[in-house]
C-alpha cells in the first residue's frame, strides 16, 4: 500500500478546521498526522508534508513563518492577506525554492467561477458593486472573497481603460455606500443562518447583470481544499487563488 500525503490541520477545532479533518480522514490518498488548534504544541506539525490553515487573520502569519521555516508546504484558507503580507511570505519562501504555499480566499468551485465571470464581465461595464453576505461569527469585513473580486474587477477595468461609473451621491450616512476596494463598492452583511454568499452586480445602459454564488454548507469548500493539498506539493513558490490550479 502506498503511503498517503501526510497532512496537518491548524484551526482543527474551528468551523472549517473540523470539516477539513473529516475531509482528510475521508481521502484515500491522505493521512492526517496532526490536528491542532490555538495553544497546542506545534511540534507534531513537523511530521506533515502539507498543513492546511483555517485559523484567524491575526494568527496566520505566525503560523506561516513556522511552516515555511520548517520546510512544510501550506494550503491557506484564512483570510486577511494584504500585498505587504504576501511580500513577507514570498521572502520566507525564497529561502527554500522547493516549498509551495497556496492561499485561496475561497475554495468553493462556484465562488471561483463567479469571480472569473465577474472579471470577464468587468470590461463591459463601468459600474459594478459587490455584496457579500456571511454568518455573524465572521471576524473580517469585507470578506476575502469580496476583496479579491473587487481587485479582479479593478484590474480588468484598468486593462480595458474604463473609469469607474458615475455616482451622484453627495450626501451619505457613513458606510451607506459600502467600502471602496480598488474603486469598487463592497457591502458586507452579517446574519446568523448564513454561511457564505456573494453577489456581483453590473449596471449598464438599460440593463443589469447579477452573478451570485451561495455556499450553503462548509462541505462546499472541501473538494477545493483537497485539490490544493494534492497540488501544492508540485507547485513551488506562492500561488494566490484556486483559479490558477483549476486552470481557468
Ligand atoms: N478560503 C475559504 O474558502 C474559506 C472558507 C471559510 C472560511 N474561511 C476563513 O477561514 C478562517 C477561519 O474560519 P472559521 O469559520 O473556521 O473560524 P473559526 O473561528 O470557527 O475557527 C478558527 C479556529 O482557529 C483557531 N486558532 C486561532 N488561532 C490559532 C493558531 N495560532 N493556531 C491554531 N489554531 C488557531 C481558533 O481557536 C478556532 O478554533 C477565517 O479567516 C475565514 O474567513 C475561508
Ligand atoms: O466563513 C467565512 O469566514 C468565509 N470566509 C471566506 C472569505 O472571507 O471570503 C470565504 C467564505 C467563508
Amino acid at each position: 500500500m502506498t503511503a498517503g500525503i501526510r497532512v496537518g490541520v491548524l484551526g482543527a477545532r474551528g468551523r472549517m478546521g473540523q470539516e477539513v479533518v473529516n475531509a482528510v480522514n475521508g481521502a484515500d490518498d491522505m493521512d492526517l498526522v496532526a490536528a491542532l488548534d490555538a495553544g497546542d504544541d506545534f511540534a507534531a506539525l513537523k511530521q506533515a508534508q502539507v498543513v492546511v490553515d483555517f485559523t484567524h487573520p491575526e494568527a496566520v502569519m505566525g503560523n506561516l513563518e513556522f511552516l515555511t521555516g520548517n520546510g512544510i508546504h501550506a494550503v491557506v484558507g484564512t483570510t486577511g492577506f494584504s500585498e505587504e503580507r504576501l511580500e513577507k511570505l514570498r521572502s520566507w519562501l525564497a529561502a527554500d525554492p522547493s516549498l509551495g504555499v497556496l492561499i485561496a480566499p475561497n475554495f468553493a468551485l462556484g465562488a471561483v467561477l463567479a469571480m472569473r465571470f465577474a472579471q470577464q464581465a468587468a470590461r463591459f461595464y463601468n459600474s459594478a458593486e459587490v455584496i457579500e453576505l456571511h454568518h455573524n461569527r465572521k471576524a473580517d469585513a469585507p470578506s476575502g472573497t469580496a476583496a479579491h473580486t473587487a481587485r479582479l474587477i479593478g484590474e480588468a477595468r484598468a486593462e480595458a481603460g474604463l473609469a469607474p461609473g458615475e455616482d451622484a451621491t453627495t450626501s451619505e450616512v457613513d458606510g451607506a455606500r459600502g467600502a471602496l476596494v480598488d474603486d469598487v463598492r463592497v457591502h458586507s452583511v452579517r446574519l446568523p443562518g448564513l454561511v457564505a454568499h456573494e453577489e456581483i452586480l453590473f449596471g449598464g445602459e438599460g440593463e443589469t447583470l447579477t452573478i451570485r454564488h451561495d455556499s450553503l454548507h462548509r462541505t462546499s469548500f472541501m473538494p477545493g481544499v483537497l485539490l490544493g493539498v494534492r497540488s501544492v506539493l508540485t507547485r513551488p513558490g506562492l500561488t494566490v487563488g484556486l483559479e490558477n490550479i483549476l486552470d481557468l
